[in-house]
């Protein structure tokens, strides 16, 4: 595992500029996230799939796909760039359970119930890219400021939260949205 990370550290390195993958706070800040991942990872039950909304370079669908091979991760991006490193990054680390969509999300239609979007926009952004696409129950995880509020309803969903201390900035905050 730990060889693997470094692996995908280096080709983030290396593709960064030429493919335009992260901001300069995310590459500062890349082993933080890559943590946080992690920690995400131990919330998704086992055979789960998880679709990662904006995957970017990455982040965090692939080091969660690495901390756990028995989930199935699908990395949403729209940019043809990223979607060509998240293919690179794919075959190169071996990762047989992660599939890559290439498009706008508004497009995928097949039903799923663990959504992570880190940087994609707020929750009301958020739920009008996925709505068609995520079930009547489903699971959001996200790394929040420590002050954040947790809406008590988001469009049609009723919200309930599990909280977990990160760092010293913010909370992994897992949201269990029911139509109910
Ligand atoms: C700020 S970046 C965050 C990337 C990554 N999640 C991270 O934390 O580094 C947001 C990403 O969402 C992608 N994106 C925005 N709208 C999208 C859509 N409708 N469908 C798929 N990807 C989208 C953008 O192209 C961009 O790569």
């Amino acid at each position: 595992m730990f060889h693997v990370k470094q692996k995908y550290k280096a080709l983030v390195k290396q593709y960064s500029r030429s493919l335009d993958l992260f901001g300069p706070s995310v590459e500062i800040h890349f082993d933080m996230h890559m943590d946080s991942a992690e920690e995400y990872a131990k919330y998704i039950p086992e055979g789960e799939t998880l679709l990662d909304v904006g995957s970017g370079g990455g982040l965090p669908g692939i080091p969660i796909a690495l901390a756990r091979p028995d989930i199935k991760v699908i990395l949403c991006e729209i940019r043809q760039r990223r979607a060509s490193f998240l293919n690179i990054a794919r075959s190169q680390l071996g990762l047989s359970n992660v599939r890559i969509f290439a498009g706008d999300v508004r497009k995928f239609k097949e039903p799923v119930s663990w959504v992570t979007a880190q940087a994609v926009g707020d929750l009301g952004v958020l739920l009008k890219l996925i709505q068609h696409t995520v079930t009547d129950e489903w699971h959001l995880l996200s790394r929040r400021p420590k002050d954040w509020v947790v809406p008590e309803k988001v469009g049609p969903y009723s919200v309930e939260q599990e909280r977990q201390g990160l760092d010293e900035d913010a909370d992994l905050v897992v949201l269990h949205l029911s139509r109910k």
